[in-house]
């Protein structure tokens, strides 16, 4: 799925459960009726508005399902959140295309194409409720299939994340004993890449779910929590000079997912493994900032200066407490939770030499 556009986004979630708009439109859906309702009031819906009646009235479910019993469409001014205008006749430009069959749907096509705002349609007939925005129509689901597909996301997430969090400990390991290649740098940003990919999936369906996704964004929030600072450590650890973080992140965005499967691929956009990116085994050494970004308790300042200080993670390793409490912004204190952090990731990685 790819993210909707910005418009649809925002309506969205103006239509979500929990919303006003959302608990009007299931009234309407429920008592049986149709409607058509535009979300925007200007001059040019205005213009083509012939009939019914004005009104200044705050927006409530119960004042959307009285006056869609009503013939004709209803227009909110979601500025203010009132209703101006219902059981209007709304005239749009007829020579705007619409691809709608039925006088409901292709109005709410045209006037939406036309006034720039979103439209709302319920077909009284097959009881869906479309929106029109951006010139696209989504039929808005019932929450329950939204979250049977969220769930299964978010069952693909869990996957992928215990995945990444192998591949990430694995890499800490060689990264201590300086036996890292491409493939295992490529590994971990093409794991990274699947779970920022389905969490913006999941995203879609949380705003899409309204309050009836909040639990589905704690899993996610807590299923990602610090991946972003870790993807951007890792590009900053391994990317070939001359290349930025947010120039290769751009890049892979791009990168269609069966592509994404090819580590070659992946390590192409990280100018790594020669100008096509198949010498996936020529060894590679890390800056050191993600290794160290796991140290509990240690700034984020500090481990950049000490970097910046010593240029390689073997060379931070290879340093004394005195050498690195020397370096400007590091201090005695950061020094010694650098060596005693740095000691615990080597003891782990020993372990996990010796037991897997
Ligand atoms: N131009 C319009 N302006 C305002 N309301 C309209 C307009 N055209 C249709 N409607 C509303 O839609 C209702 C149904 O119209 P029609 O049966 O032609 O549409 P439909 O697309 O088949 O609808 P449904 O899917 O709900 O059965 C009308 O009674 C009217 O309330």
């Amino acid at each position: 799925m790819t993210e909707p556009a910005s418009q649809l986004r925002e309506t969205l979630a103006l239509v979500a459960p929990g919303t006003v708009l959302r608990d009007g439109l299931e009234r309407i859906l429920r008592g049986r009726t149709g409607a058509i309702i535009v979300l925007g009031f200007d001059p040019v819906v205005e213009a083509i508005c012939s009939g019914g009646f004005h009104l200044d009235v705050e927006l409530s479910a119960a004042r959307m399902r009285e006056l869609a019993k009503m013939d004709g469409a209803v227009v909110v001014d979601m500025d203010t959140n009132r209703i101006r205008r219902a059981s209007v006749q709304l005239l749009p430009n007829a020579s705007i295309q619409t691809s709608e069959t039925g006088m409901r749907h292709r109005t709410a096509e045209r006037v939406a194409r036309q006034t720039g705002y979103p439209v709302i349609s319920v077909s009284q007939s097959m009881r869906i409720i479309s929106l029109y925005v951006d010139g696209r129509r989504h039929v808005l689901d019932p929450s329950e299939v939204i979250l049977s597909r969220a769930n299964q996301a978010l069952a693909a997430l869990e996957r992928y994340k215990s995945r990444l969090d192998q591949t990430s400990a694995a890499l800490n390991s060689l990264e201590i004993e300086d036996l890292v290649t491409v493939r295992d740098v490529t590994s971990v940003l093409q794991l990274m890449e699947m779970v920022r990919r389905i969490s913006a999936d999941i995203d879609g369906y949380v705003l899409q779910l309204g309050t009836d996704g909040r639990l589905l964004a704690l899993q996610v929030e807590e299923l990602t929590r610090g991946l972003a600072a870790e993807h951007s450590f890792l590009l900053e650890d391994y990317l070939a000079t001359g290349l930025e973080p947010p120039a290769v992140e751009a890049r892979l965005k791009w990168v269609g997912s069966p592509a994404l499967l090819d580590l070659a691929m992946v390590a192409r956009s990280m100018g790594l493994g020669g100008s096509d990116g198949q010498d996936l085994d020529t060894p590679v050494s890390p800056r050191g900032l993600r290794i160290l970004s796991k140290i509990p308790r240690l700034p984020v300042t500090t481990s950049r200066a000490v970097v910046e200080h010593w240029g390689s993670l073997q060379a931070v390793l290879g340093a004394t407490t005195e050498e690195l409490a020397a370096v400007e912004g590091v201090g005695s204190h950061g020094a010694r939770i650098l060596r005693d952090g740095l000691s615990r990731l080597a003891e782990i990685s020993i372990v996990e030499r010796y037991t897997t």
